[in-house]
């Protein structure tokens, strides 16, 4: 079976020595390449190999130390992925992260349950055993990231509870004398702030490896793996103008002959205002003469087959100016890219078999989009435009050249450096390929569930908890069963200061909790006084951990929200709701440029939402107006983050006032959103 080990990037050494190895069982893991990284990091030589690869292999191949990753699965559901029984006790030490931990512990014959209580972000935990060889030299309370919502009940045989989370859920589990250990956090991540410390007593104390290996020059790999794949064909690379693509343009540039290179641009009508013309002139400050490809009709207009579960065949879509639903959205962006690269490619009088597809694809597009190339377990959290169907067809016949496909952001801007580009394109924030069409929210008519009411009505009381607490309100047990002490005390006192409101809006925003793609409501915080940003920050971790259907959780500028809001302004991707959206993503950006907050932010998506806050429901008369949400977001890796606070360093308050008054003047805007959801359980983008 083709899995996993990236074949282009082979196991190559520089200094020829032996390896110790170690095998990372891949449960489906958003996270699987972040452990790979973290392991090659501290110069250990790592594979990441199926779930159910037998313990007879890793044996024969000779891994000295198991990884388990986590998954979207559930240990008890009977179709949870397989494996081989005998890991246990095949005398291999043993890290099972997440739904790692949820196995051994299962294995051991414990148990793991679905708890009210989902525990979706960065949390303390404290550590119980000081002498558990894995927490060796930690202090009692750590920070880290969890995401889960099965959780361990009942410890396995054997196994001894090492540390407990804030919510007192069982946060690892050990046996020294067998050197197995679960942790149900991700030391893998920058969120879990001393996870490589985690991994380093792991592989070095508890499994006594060896740190020799290095690899050789990425830069170099990269390079063989580009002439290999190239052959003697021409390249077609796609450039978007952004970090990845350039990155990926000047890598062609350094290993090909420019003759066979041909750069094109295209301006699908969702770029940023003036965007196409500053791509095509920067890109040729560093060489590289750009096609550009003007394709607005084609995208707006555009469809795809998609077949949908229980569908015998894949029925075409409505045109994208006709699609509310986001996967929909991004498959056909996906699909149009393709096709109009054929007929550049026929316009060019090419032929296609003698042209291969170039891209900036990095690892963590593939993880999200769910790609076979790096999981067989792992949910779709969104399909990234560049990893549709017939982008993988394509890649099935050997036509698609990646070489960034291993990369994080971080890495391939090390890499852009190292090429010689200038800071300017380097340091450049993410855009993604289907740009505003996805940070416009469509809908054609609100997203209200059974559960709408009920969750607004806990949403109330988790907000104004002292006067729901003192009138015993019939909902409380919601909330006091799944905060701790500390956590009630908090909300006692935030809800003593100022009257927060909170509303549930109806629409849908992507998020990831467990693995697993959510894709629900989103609750508005108002305020009639300035709000104190940390006690947000708060309210935004804790609530989405007790209501799981919010996956985010933002502030509404201007005063508390009048009125409950059931109705949603219909909305399609129009030149309407591009121009709305496309001011105020250049206001934002303005600000952000004058200020030199751009560096100090990660991303920053502007998004547009369907509603129109304030309006009185006995009013029948359809709406225009819409909102804008801010999303500034701090990460390096991009498959973990956390908002910035305003306030701090990161955002000062007069740079925010200024973007949400300036925004506020856009035509039809009805008020301005602060989203304050860290990933998880709120994704980058919206859609
Ligand atoms: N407008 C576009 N024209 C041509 N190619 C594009 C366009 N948008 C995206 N692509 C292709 O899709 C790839 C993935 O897009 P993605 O946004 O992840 O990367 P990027 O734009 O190169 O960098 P960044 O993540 O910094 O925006 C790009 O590397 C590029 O090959
Ligand atoms: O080229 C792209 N095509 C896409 O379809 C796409 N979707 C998300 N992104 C970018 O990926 C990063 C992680 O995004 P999320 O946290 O929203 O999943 C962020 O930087 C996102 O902007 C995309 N880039
Ligand atoms: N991230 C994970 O491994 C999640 C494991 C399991 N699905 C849970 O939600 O608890
Ligand atoms: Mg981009």
């Amino acid at each position: 079976m083709f899995f996993f080990r990236n074949p282009k990037f082979g196991s190559a050494t520089e200094n020829g020595l032996h390896h110790d190895k170690v095998a990372i069982l891949d449960a489906g893991s958003q996270y699987g390449k972040v452990i790979d990284r973290k392991v090659r990091e501290l110069q250990i030589e790592s594979d990441l190999l199926p779930l159910e690869t037998t313990v007879q292999e890793i044996k024969e191949k000779g891994y000295k130390a198991i990884l388990i990753s986590g998954g979207p699965n559930s240990v008890y559901d009977e179709d949870a992925p397989s494996y081989d029984k005998s890991l246990f006790t095949a005398n291999i030490p043993i890290l099972g992260i997440c739904y790692g931990m949820q196995m051994i512990n299962s294995e051991f014959g414990g148990s793991v349950q679905k708890k009210d209580i989902r525990e979706d972000g960065q949390t303390a935990i404290t550590i119980l055993e000081p002498t558990c060889p894995l927490f060796s030299g930690l202090s009692k309370t750590q920070n880290v990231l969890l995401t889960h919502g099965d959780s361990v009940d009942k410890i396995g045989e054997k196994m001894k509870k090492a540390a407990v989370s804030s919510s007192d859920i069982v946060a690892a589990i050990y046996n020294e004398q067998m050197k197995i250990y679960g942790v149900q956090f991700h030391p893998e991540v920058d969120l879990t702030e001393n996870g490589k410390q985690i991994f380093s007593n792991f592989l070095f104390n508890i499994c006594g490896l060896t740190q020799n290996f290095t690899m050789i020059s990425r830069k170099e790999q990269c390079v063989k793996y580009i002439k290999d794949k190239v052959g003697n064909n021409k390249v077609l690379l796609l450039v978007s103008g952004g970090v990845d693509s350039t990155v990926c343009a000047a890598l062609l540039r350094y290993a090909l002959n420019p003759s066979k290179i041909i750069a094109v641009h295209v301006d699908n009508g969702f770029m940023r205002k003036d965007e196409s013309d500053k791509v095509e002139k920067s890109l040729k400050e560093i060489g590289i003469d750009l096609i550009v490809k003007k394709a607005f009709n084609q995208f707006y207009k555009g469809t795809t087959a998609i077949k949908k579960p229980g569908q015998m065949y894949s029925l075409e879509t409505p045109m994208l100016c006709n699609t509310c639903n986001p996967e929909e959205k991004r498959k056909i962006i996906g699909d149009v890219f393709v096709k109009l690269t054929n007929e550049i490619i026929s316009e060019m009088n090419l032929k296609p078999e003698e042209v291969v597809l170039a891209q900036g694809t990095l690892r963590p597009d593939l993880i999200e989009s769910a790609s076979s190339l790096v999981s067989k377990n792992a949910d779709t959290i969104k399909t990234h435009h560049n990893d549709t169907e017939l982008i993988r067809q394509l890649r099935q016949q050997g036509r698609v050249v990646e070489p960034l496909a291993d990369f994080h952001k971080d890495e391939v801007r090390a890499l852009g450096y190292d090429l010689g580009l200038p800071a300017h394109l380097v340091e450049r924030h993410p855009f993604p390929g289907p740009g505003l069409a996805i940070r416009i929210l469509c809908a054609e008519e609100p997203y209200m569930e059974k559960d709408f009411a009920e969750t607004q009505v806990i949403a109330r009381v988790i907000v104004d908890y002292k006067n729901k607490l003192e009138r015993k309100h019939a909902l409380l047990a919601r909330v006091t069963e799944a905060t701790t002490d500390d956590e009630k005390k908090e909300l006692l006192r935030i809800s003593s200061s100022y009257e927060i409101s909170a509303t549930v809006l109806p629409i849908r925003t992507v998020g990831v909790q467990g693995d697993k793609r959510s894709y629900s409501y989103v609750l508005g915080l108002s305020s009639q006084v300035d709000p104190n940003w940390n006690d947000l920050i708060f309210l935004a971790k804790l609530i989405p951990r007790i209501l799981h259907n919010i996956n985010r959780v933002c502030y509404v500028f201007g005063g508390h929200i009048q009125f409950p809001i059931s109705e949603v302004t219909y909305t399609h991707i129009s030149n309407f709701t591009l121009s709305q959206l496309r001011e105020a993503d250049a206001i934002a950006n303005e600000v952000m440029k004058l200020t030199g907050t751009t560096k100090q932010i990660a991303q920053m998506p502007i998004v547009l939402i369907p509603i129109h806050f304030d309006r009185d429901p006995a009013n029948k008369v359809p709406s225009v107006q819409r909102s804008i949400v801010l999303r500034p977001f701090l990460t390096n890796d991009f498959m973990t983050g956390v908002p910035a606070i305003p306030g701090s360093d990161r955002l000062p308050l007069h740079v925010l006032g200024k973007m949400v008054n300036e925004i506020m003047k856009v035509e039809g805007i009805s008020r301005v959103l602060y989203d304050l959801t860290p990933k998880p359980p709120g994704t980058t983008e919206w859609e």
